[in-house]
């Protein structure tokens, strides 16, 4: 089973009692990947129970071959047909960094943990949505159906290789979301939108990381894509059933192994950072590895997780009792995380109160006192 981890935080190991935020500021990345997670569930029980599943059960109106996806236009973007990749969405107009592009409810949820099969489970719920519902369900587009099975004949495993294909995370389950389903895949600096979930909202919602002009394809990142290009690929392949050729995967070879490099060292410099929550490194050397990986993903383009990662620094400089540190590096979050998740999120909210009283951060004082920097070397921040 592929294993997808974002590198441990100091924050994290830290604080593993924090309260959870509603939204994660997490890397969108890990989310498909529980369609994985699903994926293997449902290998697992695939040789178990197909004998067992109910497949006189009512099919869907429409059945998985009458792919009549509607076009689909909204004020944000529209779909259409892209060559080599089925469906995408594109920009309508031109969309600002941090702008909200969707809010959207799931068709369904499934929850991580099930007793049913999932292929059945995730049938039984196609079966109670409404005839739209299920419409725009067997609209969306599918990979890996296991060889030799007539799909007309094995709606179940139909719709389980759709629900790998497109669902997501929705806090404790995972979700279909039609309209989100759409956006395809860029790496590294090619990905130009995120998702997250709002548990408060029971929503998704997906913001511009990036400024987006006119007519660009609008893309997520399913995996991630901080690792060498033959990795990234050889996931995207297996999970995914394509070749990505997005930007950075497209790029000649001598720039692609430059960015390969700096997208390990990000991975690393991440690795190394978290040596402080085990008090390996101290809080003006953890400031250090943020400050490169910060420059690093600057060169590369790479501009998400970045609200997390200032607050992971911010939280830094806090155990330090480092005021200044702890604001600037406060203001820092506050800007990316507005970016990636939205500002009206508990995670701006928590960012401005460190900025107004930098004590109030419940990890204040916890290590010896310390300058440890801000953000802004040239400023002595
Ligand atoms: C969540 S769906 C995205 C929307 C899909 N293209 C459609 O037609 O509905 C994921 C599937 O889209 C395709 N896809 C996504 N990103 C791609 C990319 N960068 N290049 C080629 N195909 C891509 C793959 O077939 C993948 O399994």
């Amino acid at each position: 089973m592929p294993s997808e981890r974002r590198p441990k935080t100091a924050k994290a190991k830290q604080q593993p009692q924090q309260t959870p935020p509603p939204s994660k500021g997490a890397p969108n990345w890990q989310v498909l990947t529980l369609g994985v997670v699903l994926s293997i569930l449902s290998a697992l029980f695939y040789s178990h129970w197909s004998g067992l599943w109910d497949l006189s059960a009512p099919s869907p109106q429409s059945t998985p071959s009458q792919k009549s996806a509607p076009f689909m236009q909204d004020e944000v973007f529209y779909v259409v047909n892209i060559p080599g990749k089925g469906k995408g969405a594109i920009a309508a107009r031109d969309i600002k960094q941090g702008e909200l592009i969707l809010r959207e409810k799931p068709l369904f949820v499934v929850p991580r943990n099930i007793n049913a099969s999932p292929p059945k489970f995730i049938y039984g719920e196609l079966q109670k949505l409404s005839p739209e519902g299920q419409q725009a369900f067997l609209n969306l587009s599918y990979v890996n159906f296991p060889k030799g099975l007539d799909p007309e004949g094995h709606p179940e495993e139909v719709a389980l290789a759709m629900f790998q294909t497109n669902a997501v995370s929705a806090g404790e389950n995972v979700g279909l979301f039609p309209r989100m389903a759409r956006i395809n895949h860029g790496c590294s600096s090619a990905f130009n939108v995120v998702y997250n979930w709002r548990d408060w909202e029971e929503q998704l919602v997906v913001h511009a990381l990036k400024d987006i002009p006119k007519g660009k394809e609008l893309l997520t990142t399913y995996t991630n894509t901080k690792r060498p290009r033959d990795e990234r690929r050889a996931f995207l392949s297996q999970q995914y059933g394509f070749l990505c050729t997005c930007d950075v995967c497209s790029l000649p070879s001598d720039l692609s192994r430059a960015s390969d490099t700096r997208l390990t060292e990000i991975s690393r410099l991440y690795t190394d950072f978290a040596a402080w929550g085990r008090d390996g490194i101290d809080g003006a050397q953890a400031i250090e590895f943020i400050r490169k990986i910060w420059e690093i993903e600057d060169a590369e383009g790479y501009w998400s997780e970045r609200g997390q990662l200032a607050a992971d620094a911010a939280w830094v400089a806090a155990s330090h009792s480092d005021a200044t540190a702890t604001q600037a590096w406060a203001r820092r979050a506050r800007e990316w995380f507005s970016y990636e998740i939205g500002a009206d999120t508990p995670q701006v909210m928590e960012m401005n109160m460190f900025v107004a009283r930098p004590e109030s951060h419940k990890a204040w004082g916890t290590k010896r006192r310390q300058n440890v920097g801000g953000p802004d070397r040239s400023r002595g921040e």
